[in-house]
C-alpha cells in the first residue's frame, strides 16, 4: 500500500505531468539503467537478462544505479524490467541473446495454428505470473526512500504483437505486416487481448508502488497513418481509458500516464486528444511545432534529443539542449526533458551527466 513508503521529496515529474507550473523541467532518460553504465555490468554479473528482471534484489539495485550516480540531477526512476514479460506471461518463450536482443524460439505463425488458438483461449494471470515485477517495484520504492518517483511501464499492444509474430527485432516487419493486412480481425483480437492484460498489469504495478506509468509503442512508426489508426491507436486508447477505472476498483487514485509512440509523428494531435497526460516524442519532431500542438490541448510533452548526440561531445550536446529548452517554452510548464529514445550502449556516463547539467543550466532561474 502507498502509505508504507516514505513521503516523496521530489515530485517535480508528477506535477509537470499534471500540467502544473514548475521551477524547472524534470529530467530522466529512457533505458537509464543499462549497458552504458559500468556498474550495470558489474551488478548483472553472470546473470542472464531475464534472471535479473525476475530477481527483485537485482532489479531494484539496477533501477537505483542511475539515481545514485546522477543524484540531484535525475528526477525519476524506472523499474528495471522489459516489455516482453507480457508475451512471457501469455505463455511464449523469450530469450535475450547477448548483443543481439530478444528472440522467440517459437513465434506465432498464422491464426490457423494451434498456438494462436491456445494463446487466445488461455486465461492469463498477470497477478501471479508477473508477481516478481510487483515485488521489485515495492522493494525499489523502499530503497528509494522518497528521493524520486518510481515509474512503471509496459509495451503497447502493437509493439508486443510485432515481437510475438516476428520472433524478435525486425527490419522489414514481414510477419507483422502479413498479420495486419491478411488477418486483420485475428490481429485485432490479439491486440485487444494484450491491451486488457496491459491494463491489469499496470494497475498491479501501481498497487505495488509505481507512481507514474509509461506505455512504449516502439514500433508505431512502422505503420502508415491509417494502419496506426486501425491497429495501434485504439489499443493505446483502451489502456488509458480503462486504467483509471481499474485502479479505482482496487482503491487507488490514478497516476499520470505517458504514451510514447515512436515514429508516429503524424499522430501527435490524436495522441494529445487521448486520455494520456504526457506524450513522449522521438527526435523526428521539431520541438517548436510539437509544443504548439500539445500546449493548445493542455498536454505535457516528453523528449526529445536524438540519443546519438551523446556521442558528439559537449558542443553538440549544448546545441541540442538549447534548441529543446527554447522549443519547449523554457521548461517551466509542459515539458519533461528526456532523449527521443533509449540511451544507447557505449555512451560515456559523464556525457549524460553533462546533458543533465546543461538542461539544468539553461532552465534554472
Ligand atoms: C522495445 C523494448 C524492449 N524493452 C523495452 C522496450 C521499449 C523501449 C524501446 O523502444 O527501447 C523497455 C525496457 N527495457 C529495459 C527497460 C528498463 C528500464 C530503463 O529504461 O532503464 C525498459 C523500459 C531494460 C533493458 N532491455 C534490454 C536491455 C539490455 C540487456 C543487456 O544486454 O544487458 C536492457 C537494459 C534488452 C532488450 N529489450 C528489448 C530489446 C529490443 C532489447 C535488446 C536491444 C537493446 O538492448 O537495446 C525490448
Amino acid at each position: 500500500m502507498a502509505s508504507q513508503f516514505e513521503p516523496l521529496k521530489n515530485d517535480l515529474i508528477l506535477r509537470t505531468a499534471r500540467g502544473e507550473q514548475v521551477e524547472r523541467p524534470p529530467m530522466w532518460v529512457m533505458r537509464q539503467a543499462g549497458r552504458y553504465l559500468p556498474e550495470y555490468h558489474e551488478a548483472k554479473g553472470g546473470h542472464d537478462f531475464f534472471e535479473c528482471c525476475r530477481s527483485p534484489e537485482i532489479a531494484s539495485t539496477l533501477t537505483l544505479q542511475p539515481i545514485e550516480r546522477y543524484e540531484g540531477l535525475i528526477d525519476a526512476a524506472i523499474i528495471f524490467s522489459d516489455i516482453l514479460v507480457i508475451p512471457q506471461a501469455m505463455g511464449m518463450e523469450v530469450i535475450m541473446v547477448d548483443k543481439k536482443g530478444p528472440h522467440f524460439p517459437e513465434p506465432l505463425q498464422t491464426p490457423d495454428d494451434q498456438q494462436y488458438k491456445e494463446i487466445m483461449a488461455r486465461r492469463v494471470d498477470v497477478k501471479e505470473s508477473l508477481d516478481y515485477v510487483y515485488k521489485a517495484i515495492t522493494l525499489t520504492r523502499r530503497k528509494l526512500k522518497g528521493r524520486v518517483p518510481l515509474l512503471g511501464f509496459c509495451g503497447a499492444p502493437w509493439t508486443l504483437m510485432s515481437y510475438m509474430v516476428e520472433g524478435g527485432g525486425s527490419k522489414m516487419f514481414i510477419q507483422a505486416k502479413t498479420w495486419i493486412f491478411r488477418y486483420p480481425e485475428e490481429s485485432k483480437a490479439l491486440l485487444q487481448k494484450i491491451a486488457e492484460l496491459c491494463v491489469e498489469y499496470l494497475a498491479l504495478q501501481v498497487q505495488a508502488g509505481a507512481q507514474m506509468i509509461q506505455v512504449f509503442d516502439s514500433w508505431a512508426g512502422e505503420l502508415s497513418p491509417s494502419s496506426f489508426k486501425a491497429f495501434a491507436l485504439p489499443y493505446l486508447a483502451y489502456i488509458a481509458d480503462h486504467l483509471p477505472q481499474r485502479l479505482q476498483e482496487l482503491g487507488f487514485e490514478c497516476v499520470p500516464m505517458t504514451v510514447f509512440a515512436k515514429g508516429a509523428w503524424y499522430a501527435l494531435d490524436v495522441l494529445c486528444d487521448s486520455n494520456y497526460d504526457v506524450v513522449g516524442l522521438d527526435w523526428l519532431h521539431d520541438p517548436v511545432e510539437a509544443f504548439k500542438i500539445a500546449r493548445a490541448k493542455g498536454k505535457t510533452l516528453q523528449g526529445n534529443a536524438d540519443p546519438g548526440v551523446l556521442y558528439g561531445g559537449k558542443e553538440a550536446i549544448t546545441g541540442v539542449v538549447k534548441e529543446m529548452v527554447a522549443g519547449f517554452g523554457g521548461g517551466k510548464q509542459g515539458w519533461i526533458a528526456n532523449l527521443g529514445h533509449g540511451i544507447t550502449p557505449f555512451v560515456k556516463p559523464d556525457d549524460l551527466k553533462f546533458f543533465f547539467e546543461e538542461i539544468h543550466k539553461y532552465t534554472a532561474s
